[in-house]
């Protein structure tokens, strides 16, 4: 996908957009490992009853990313799989609310789109190069460290030139 879209030396805006695939990868990566999770906390500022629970005012509530990205019931029994073919028929077609590596809200993530084109702009910069491979270091599963924000304890993995 990306040698076809991208065949100047130059990565455009527009070309980033075209990269559906690549768009798969990263929000699957970030639905199996949201980074920011303790981020979008709430505080109750008036008292208020949430399904079966009474929240008071000043209490902090925040949801626990990780189980929703990992429930059954709205990805499907393969929710513990890498899958970004899942992503084919959109956002939308999942539970609204499921997918919330960025938090959701007026309060959203204001980095959103700008860490959505980063990450699309380098990973398609590298992979036109090489080929990601793992080696005797590489780490499976990957083990998590970190609190407000986390991150693989160490990612070795070979570039193979693709020439
Ligand atoms: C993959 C990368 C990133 C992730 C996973 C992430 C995640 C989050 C999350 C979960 C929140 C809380 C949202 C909520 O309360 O509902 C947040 C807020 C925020 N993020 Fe990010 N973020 C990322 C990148 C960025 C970048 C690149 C910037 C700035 C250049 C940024 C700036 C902010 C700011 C300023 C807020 C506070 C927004 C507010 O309270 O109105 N983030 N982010």
């Amino acid at each position: 996908e990306i040698d076809r879209v991208c065949s100047d030396p130059e990565i455009t805006f527009d070309q980033l957009s075209q990269l559906k695939y690549l768009e798969y990868v990263v929000k699957e990566t970030l639905r199996m490992y949201p980074l920011a999770t303790l981020a979008n906390a709430r505080r109750c500022m008036r008292a208020t009853k949430i399904g079966d629970y009474q929240v008071e005012e000043g209490v902090e509530v925040m949801c626990d990313t990780w189980t929703l990205h990992y429930d059954k019931k709205i990805w499907g029994e393969d929710a513990e799989e890498f899958k970004p073919e899942r992503w084919e028929n959109g956002e939308d077609h999942f539970y609204k609310g499921g997918f919330i590596p960025f938090g959701l809200g007026p309060r959203q993530c204001v980095g959103m789109r700008l860490a959505y084109m980063e990450e699309k702009l380098l990973l398609s910069h590298i992979l036109r190069k090489y080929d990601f491979v793992p080696g005797p270091k590489t780490q499976t599963p990957l083990k998590l460290v970190g609190m407000r924000t986390t991150q693989p304890e160490s990612v070795w993995m070979h570039l193979k030139n693709r020439d």
